[in-house]
């Protein structure tokens, strides 16, 4: 695709649903009692890899094509049935974590596997926790790569401390938790987002939040939820960051999911000096649901670190090309968990934005960014990863001349990513 700089952006977007959301709607709808329906639902390639995987464990799932309504008919906590093939997550982390954690509940027999992207991804992180409890897991490379086999059986509850602060890891340790002897305990070194304690409470799970920790006593049974799903603050991103950085822009923003385990994004902007207004708060789905209006914005450097990195860690690629619109120098630190997503999140911003003219510098573990710079138009590769196709795709919209974005992948969560951009700018800065 080829972008080059409108002159002026005014839009009003109906973000995606939640990607996060649809995930979890579909995978604990599965194993309640009841029939739900879920609307809204992000029709995604990575959310369509998670009801397959569903519908291949005996899970009834209407959800045609292009449609964004899914029905979901709940088997009980212990009604999935085994596989006849591999599980296949594609290019999906949270397929594969969740799966993981449910799967050890149940004793059958599972391979999970992904794209090239998810077998180099660290599985590890949920195979120790998991064979803690009790279940058999084997993977790749000494147990930490894809594919990955699971033998589930009678777990045990522990008491376990996450190195990392991830929802995915969280999430599969009180999957399994709703299956073990006892009480099973994640503390995590910071918050990482909440939703699955939100709709396991809902559906009557045991589950209790105590600070950084969280406990899940084994359930009975767990009620069907429908759901409406909100839409995806890491969708809206995108637009957050074209607004506040072009500098004739004015875009409303409906519908966005503000829980405030995923907020850090309008933290940030906002300590920059964006002018970003919440409007119309209100709830959908169990979460809490505002309009955003984000306008045209002078923006200072700022400095990220610790809690706030989990808050925003699918944002933090758009965080740099914003830096390069401040005046000083931004600093992201304590994010080397940027670097085990769908690329190396870190080397691909550093060499994206490096193309485009932008004085930034890999850290270890995040980045440094001089602003301000003017950008050029360049050749822009996402190597298929959809965070830094859509951040090339905003960063050529900001910049002079032509970009090109090459492998930019966005249906993985945004399939209509393109249709968009083009009317946000009136149909000028896109091509191709
Ligand atoms: O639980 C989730 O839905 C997600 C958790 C985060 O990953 P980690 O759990 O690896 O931090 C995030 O980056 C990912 O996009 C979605
Ligand atoms: C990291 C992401 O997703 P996942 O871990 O589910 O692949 C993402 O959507 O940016």
């Amino acid at each position: 695709m080829r972008v080059s700089r409108p002159a002026r952006v005014r839009a009003t977007i109906h973000v995606p649903p939640d990607k996060s959301v649809s995930h979890r709607a579909l995978i604990f709808n599965a194993v309640a009692t009841g029939r739900a329906t879920i609307e809204r639902i992000l029709d995604s390639d990575d959310v369509r890899s998670t009801a397959q995987c569903l519908a291949a464990l005996g899970v009834p799932i209407e959800w045609p094509e292009g449609s964004q309504v899914a029905h979901v008919t709940g088997q009980g906590l212990h009604g999935l049935f085994e596989a006849e093939d591999v599980l296949d997550c594609g290019n999906s982390g949270t397929t594969m974590r969740l799966l993981l954690g449910l799967l050890a509940g149940h004793p059958i027999l599972s391979v999970l596997t992904g794209d090239s992207s998810l077998r180099s991804r660290p599985m590890g992180r949920v195979i120790a926790p998991l064979r803690a409890m009790g279940a058999s897991l084997a993977a790749r490379r000494g147990d930490t790569l894809a594919p990955v086999v699971v033998k589930g059986g009678s777990l045990r509850g522990i008491a376990y401390h996450s190195p990392v602060a991830s929802a995915q890891v969280k999430s599969a340790v009180l999957l399994a938790g709703l299956y073990a002897e006892g009480e099973t305990a994640i503390t995590e070194p910071s918050r990482s987002r909440d939703h699955t304690e939100r709709l396991l409470t809902a559906m009557g799970a045991p589950l209790a939040i105590d600070g950084l920790t969280v406990r899940v006593r084994p359930a009975e049974r767990l009620s069907a939820v429908s759901v409406r799903v909100p839409g995806d603050i890491s969708s809206a991103a995108p637009w957050l960051v074209l607004g506040v950085c072009h500098p004739d822009a004015e875009i409303v923003l409906e519908g966005v999911n503000v829980n405030p385990t995923r907020t850090g994004i309008l933290d940030i902007l906002r300590a920059m000096g964006a002018d970003l207004e919440l409007v119309e708060e209100r709830t959908s789905g169990g979460e809490p649901v505002a309009d955003i209006v984000v306008r045209s914005s002078q923006l200072r450097a700022t400095s990220v670190s610790g809690e706030l990195v989990p808050r925003a860690i699918d944002e933090l690629p758009l965080v740099a090309l914003a830096a390069c619109f401040a005046e000083g120098t931004t600093v992201v630190r304590d994010a080397s968990e940027l670097r085990v997503k769908e690329s190396d999140r870190v080397k691909a911003v550093v060499d994206a934005l490096g193309r485009l003219g932008a004085e930034i510098r890999e850290r270890e573990d995040g980045f440094e960014v001089d602003g301000p710079v003017r950008l050029r138009g360049a050749r822009v590769h996402a190597h298929g990863d959809h965070r830094i196709g859509m951040l090339g795709a905003i960063a050529g919209c900001l910049a002079e001349g032509e970009t090109e974005v090459l492998d930019d992948a966005v249906g993985v969560s945004y399939r209509t990513f393109w249709d968009d951009l083009r009317t946000a700018t009136s149909s000028e800065a896109v091509s191709g």
